[in-house]
């Protein structure tokens, strides 16, 4: 079967789209999704995002990792789903949608999306690192030397070692600019390599660096390899709220391959 697919990136974070409401994947076999986002066998992409109906919201997404498995949630797929929601003219200029971890709301306007992420609580704080679940799990760590640090390995032994293991984390490492900015590299779980920027990565840091008080501001700068984002939010008693992020998502081209 012949499959029409699309390529967004959002910060360089990039992914094969399929509208997927006729359900011409009607089974995800994760061998076959893996060999799609094959940077030389397949498209090539950080993941592979399916666009379907739902009862009574705008679409539901589903995520699926490089490696070709069902994960958590995608902070910068969210932004490009919305974008592709709009090209099909499924929406104008809001959206909500489902995700695996619940209901998400979007604003659009040219190719700026902001995307409402899940209240973040439960945030814990140890001496060389923050761990919080955005949606998907970070370890963030602050670095001196981010420009110079092999991420693919330092983020790799993060993610396999302990308390982490086999089920992993995202590894988010940081360097401050100013009180407002930050910048970040992302060693992601089932792309098990850095990527050019990760969403629920750099609103992972935006709430650590605030919740171990290395900024005092709630609109903040994420500096990444793929581009700029940035995350507002509201600190609560026990967590954060009205967590956005915001960035450009864009599509790149559309193809047919052999499904
Ligand atoms: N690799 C992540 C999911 C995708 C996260 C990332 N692409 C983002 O933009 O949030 C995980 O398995 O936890």
């Amino acid at each position: 079967m012949i499959l029409e697919f699309y390529k967004y990136q959002g910060t360089g974070n990039d992914f094969v789209m399929i509208d997927n409401r006729q359900k011409i994947i009607a089974n995800y076999e994760s061998q076959k999704i893996s060999h799609l986002c094959d940077r030389r066998f397949g498209i090539g992409a950080d993941g592979l995002i399916l666009l379907e109906s739902h009862d009574t919201m705008d679409f539901k997404m589903v995520y699926f990792n490089a490696d070709g498995n069902q994960s958590s949630m995608c902070g910068n797929g969210g932004r490009c789903i919305v974008a592709f929601a709009r090209f099909l003219g499924l929406i104008e200029t809001q959206a909500t949608f489902e995700a695996i971890d619940g209901a998400h709301s979007a604003n659009i306007e040219g190719d700026k999306v902001s995307l409402q992420m899940q209240d973040v609580k439960g945030i814990e704080t140890h001496k060389t690192h923050t761990f919080l679940d955005t949606g998907s799990p970070h370890h963030v760590e602050l670095v001196s030397d981010l420009n110079r640090l092999d991420v693919k390995s330092r983020g790799a032994s993060i993610r396999y070692g302990a308390p982490y293991n086999e089920a992993g984390t995202n590894v988010d490492f940081v360097t401050k600019n100013a009180a407002d900015s930050f910048s970040v590299r992302t060693y992601e779980r089932g792309v098990e390599d850095e990527t050019y920027s990760c969403g629920t990565g750099v609103t992972a840091v935006a709430l650590a660096m605030n919740y171990t008080g290395e900024t005092d501001k709630n609109r903040i700068k994420l500096l990444t390899p793929g581009g700029a984002l940035e995350v507002s939010f509201e600190k609560t008693e026990t967590g954060y709220q009205d967590i956005w992020l915001i960035g450009a998502a864009t599509q790149v081209f559309k193809g047919a391959i052999v499904w």
